[in-house]
């Protein structure tokens, strides 16, 4: 049952002229091991995830036993089945309370009976080597770091998928844990379909890789056995990869007049025994050690002399790359060209502030309607990805007022003993005022959020503030409130996508990507908690530090502050409406 793509590509979220992956043709047969490796952001996970059927590709076709992967921009259940992929950070998707329920949330779309479930997770646990200090009705949160992630891991590997896409599987596991992997690995791969690793621990994996594929800004640099490719280990340099200690280790041995490892020997135990062959071979022969090049691996100086060149002046990283290293929120997207990612942050602070109050004014539905309307003018050009998170964010609330809403009009009253329900429209009105007034102020949270990038926007505050400052009024916990609710929205929506993801991975639902479940919503609302509190705590601590270390820290600089023509209209602009919206109430 081969899984094939033909010429895909993948587009960002974000952008859909820039490419992640870009015509990629590969076909995986049944029984191997494939190592992905490349430099970071250079997508293999990309890769992985559409394998997996997680995203769509912008274009050419994925297919599974002969199957399109894709139909109707769904992946039926069937096919979803038999792909199992396991995240990075997998022990973060953990939200059950005990192990078992854990395990039954992975298994729950395989229709298993108790004893098969029960058996599976037996013999995943022991896979790697969870057995005896396993107790399945314990809490996985009363489980040590690597043994949540290692119990992450053992919930896909208990599902039994034909394909097992594993990112960065051994990633923050003790090396114990690492080599129970490998074994897990390796005895696996006799069964059918086969097992993709994206990874940067070449050494651990090589040895028993049938295939590794090298990917450079989302392209194949390189596609061959371990073996072809440590023979000739150009593109693991041109990549930026870094050579495998087995290559290193023949080139050092070169160098000291002992003849290069022959290829295929890839684990420390083969290469132990070629290196005593050789030692051997040496007692009965006399090398001329100066008659090898002190810079030569393989007889080839040539060779060496390019490869060290490479290394030395490796490609700096891809445009696309660097974006990906960049700061979370500092740049805007690349797409993003609209007047409101251009402005200066303190015309978008004025306009944010102008908003609010424009809101806050309003004690009727004519005056909200009329505060809405700028509010829904600024969404006009933004970014497709800030559109859609603002749905995200926009979808519960709207379904929190609609309640509210609701519930408020709900009166009670007990004519001749019966308790009676009636509804009272005045009642639930004066809720939707109030809500709808809410509403408009997340909606303006969301647009200064997602047009004005973190740095800029601490920047603007740190104008307005140093006029504060000068009036002793006490801005520095101010500022690091505002900052980290101001970081913490756009979070809040990249957060939401990646769980939203592993519960999708996990629950085998055949819905569009980008969509959730009723009852996967435990699962992903948990791990997103706990995620959002844990960086929130990161952050915290962070900021703080950055003020103990200095109070002007915190506020950064406004030197590259600068307001055009452009600024002046908005602001005036602002002004106006904010006049209007004033005597709108009056
Ligand atoms: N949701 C997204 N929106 C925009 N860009 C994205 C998104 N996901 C990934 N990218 C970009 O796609 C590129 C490839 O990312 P990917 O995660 O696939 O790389 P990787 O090789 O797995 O990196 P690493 O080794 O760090 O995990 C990066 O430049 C990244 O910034």
């Amino acid at each position: 049952m081969p899984l094939t793509l033909h010429n895909v590509s993948a587009a960002a979220p974000d952008d859909p002229n820039r490419r992640l992956l870009s015509d990629v043709s590969l076909a995986f047969e049944d029984g191997t091991v494939t190592l992905l490796v490349g430099r970071t952001g250079s997508g293999k996970s990309t890769l992985l995830q559409l394998l997996a059927g997680m995203r769509p590709p912008s274009s050419g076709e994925i297919r599974l036993n002969d199957e399109p992967l894709w139909r109707r921009r769904r992946v039926t259940q069937p096919l979803l089945l038999q792909l199992g992929l396991t995240f990075q950070f997998p022990e973060q998707q953990l939200f059950a309370r005990s192990v078992r329920q854990e395990f039954g949330y992975s298994l729950r779309p395989y229709g298993l009976t108790a004893m098969e479930k029960e058996q599976r997770i037996q013999s995943a646990c022991e896979d790697l080597g969870l057995g005896a200090a396993f107790d399945p009705d314990r809490s996985p949160f009363a489980l040590s770091g690597g043994q949540r992630r290692r119990l992450a891991l053992a919930t896909t590997i208990a599902a039994s998928p034909d394909w097992l896409l594993m990112d960065e599987p051994t990633a923050g596991l003790e090396s114990a844990a690492a080599k129970e992997l490998l074994r897990y690995v390796q005895a696996r791969k006799a069964a059918k379909g086969g097992i993709m690793i994206a990874t940067h621990d070449l050494d651990l994996f090589l040895p028993l890789a049938d295939r590794v594929i090298v990917l450079d800004c989302g392209t194949i640099a390189a596609d061959g056995t371990p073996a072809a490719l440590c023979g000739n280990p150009e593109p693991f340099v041109q990549a930026g990869v870094g050579l495998p200690s087995c290559v290193l280790l023949s080139h050092a041995l070169a160098r000291n007049g002992i003849t290069p490892i022959p290829e295929g020997k890839l684990s420390p135990e083969d290469m132990a025994d070629a290196i005593a062959e050789r030692l051997k071979e040496r007692r009965g022969v006399a090398i001329n050690v100066a008659s090898i090049p002190a810079e030569c691996p393989d007889g080839n100086p040539e060779s060496e002399s390019k490869s060290n060149k490479s290394e030395l002046h490796a490609p700096p990283p891809p445009q696309s790359q660097a974006a990906g290293l960049s700061q979370e929120g500092e740049h805007p997207p690349a797409a993003a060209k609209s007047l409101w990612y251009r402005l200066d942050p303190r015309t978008n602070w004025l306009l944010y502030l102008f908003m609010v109050l424009g809101a806050m004014l309003q004690s009727s539905w004519l005056g909200l309607v009329c505060a809405a309307l700028p509010v829904a003018a600024v969404y006009i050009g933004l970014s497709r990805s800030a559109l859609v998170g603002a749905v995200k964010i926009l979808k519960p609330l709207a379904w929190f007022m609609a309640i509210s809403v609701g519930l408020a009009g709900l009166e009670w009253t007990a004519s001749s003993g019966f308790p009676f329900v009636g509804f009272s429209l005045e009642n639930s009105l004066a809720t939707g005022l109030n809500v709808f007034r809410l509403f408009l102020i997340t909606i303006a949270s969301y647009w200064f959020a997602a047009t004005t990038p973190y740095g800029r926007m601490v920047q603007g505050l740190a104008w307005g503030l140093g006029y504060a400052k000068r009036l002793k009024l006490p801005t520095d916990s101010f500022a690091l409130a505002v900052s980290l609710m101001f970081k913490f929205i756009p979070m809040i929506v990249r957060e939401w996508q990646r769980f939203s993801d592993i519960v999708r991975a996990r629950g085998k639902a055949a819905i569009r990507p980008g969509t959730v479940r009723g009852r996967d919503m435990p699962a992903l609302v948990v791990p997103l908690l706990l995620a959002l509190f844990h960086r929130a705590e990161e952050m915290t601590s962070a900021l703080e530090m950055k003020k103990i270390g200095s109070r002007t820290a915190l506020l950064g600089h406004t030197d590259s502050l600068r307001l055009t023509r452009a600024d002046g209209l908005a602001i005036v602009s602002g002004i106006l409406l904010l006049g209007g919206l004033a005597a709108l109430r009056g």
